[in-house]
């Protein structure tokens, strides 16, 4: 039997107290990166950006392939396990410096919303200018967690996320994201969230149930 609310998050609940229990998952705590660490990341997303963005001649390319596997050479030794790296574990460095998530900047984070701002690179290209149907959800996706961590909530699986996409997404092109949870019912945390451009033009929106998880669950 589920516990229906209509408050309003952060309005009148005290942290959950199950905050520390999240599912089968290890305790993650963040990972800071040193000095240079976001400048590597920011290497490795522009490197990205050219990979799909030029055509040198083989003799180019041959040069890079070798310096990027040498690179991957130098290092390889450095592997650490899930939640080592300060790659997506570092809360400061845009997209917490991970390669996967969307590089954007939190500007707003508590219980009632949290709010991101920042591009689709080149490297997020669908077709014709505009960000890869792909991308949204994963950006939706990454906010709506962040949006239960702001909520004090234990960490939650995405049950199902339904995007709206109402105008085309440029890439380049600086953007605006905040969702927050609307609803919350036992374990189901109603999310939603909308991306816009810098005139408050909603170029998508998006609903999503995160459901936290039971004790050892994956
Ligand atoms: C989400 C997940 C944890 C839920 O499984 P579970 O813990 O066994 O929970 P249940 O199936 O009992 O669902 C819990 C509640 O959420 C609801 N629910 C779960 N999935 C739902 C969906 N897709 N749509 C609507 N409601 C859903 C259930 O109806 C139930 O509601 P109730 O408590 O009112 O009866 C599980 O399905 C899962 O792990 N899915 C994969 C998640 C994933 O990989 N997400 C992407 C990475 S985070
Ligand atoms: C407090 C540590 C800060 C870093 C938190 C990273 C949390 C990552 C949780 C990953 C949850 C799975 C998300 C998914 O698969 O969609």
């Amino acid at each position: 039997m589920s516990e229906q609310t209509d408050r309003k998050p952060g309005e009148d609940r005290k942290p959950d107290e199950d905050y520390e229990h999240h599912g089968g998952f290890p305790v993650y705590k963040p990972v800071k990166g040193g000095p240079d660490f976001g400048r590597f990341v920011e290497a490795f997303r522009r490197l990205q950006d050219l990979a799909v963005s030029t055509h040198a001649p083989d003799d180019v390319v041959a040069q890079a392939a070798a310096q990027a596997e040498a690179l991957g050479d130098f290092l390889e030794q450095y592997t650490v396990p899930e939640g080592r790296s300060p790659a997506g574990f570092d809360t400061e460095l845009p997209g917490r410096g991970s390669l996967l998530m969307l590089p954007w900047k939190i500007e707003k984070f508590d219980a009632e919303s949290v709010r991101a701002r920042g591009t689709f690179r080149r490297f997020h290209l669908g077709g014709n200018g505009a960000a890869h149907g792909g991308t949204l959800p994963l950006l939706f996706d990454d906010l709506f967690g962040m949006v239960i961590h702001a909520n004090r909530r234990p960490i939650a699986r995405t049950a199902y996320l339904h995007v709206n996409y109402r105008k085309i997404t440029p890439i380049e092109t600086e953007l605006v994201v905040e969702g927050r949870v609307d609803r919350v019912d036992g374990r189901k945390a109603f999310c939603a969230a909308e991306l816009c451009d810098l005139e408050g033009n909603v170029l998508a929106d998006c609903e999503a149930l995160m459901v936290q998880l039971l004790p050892g669950q994956p």
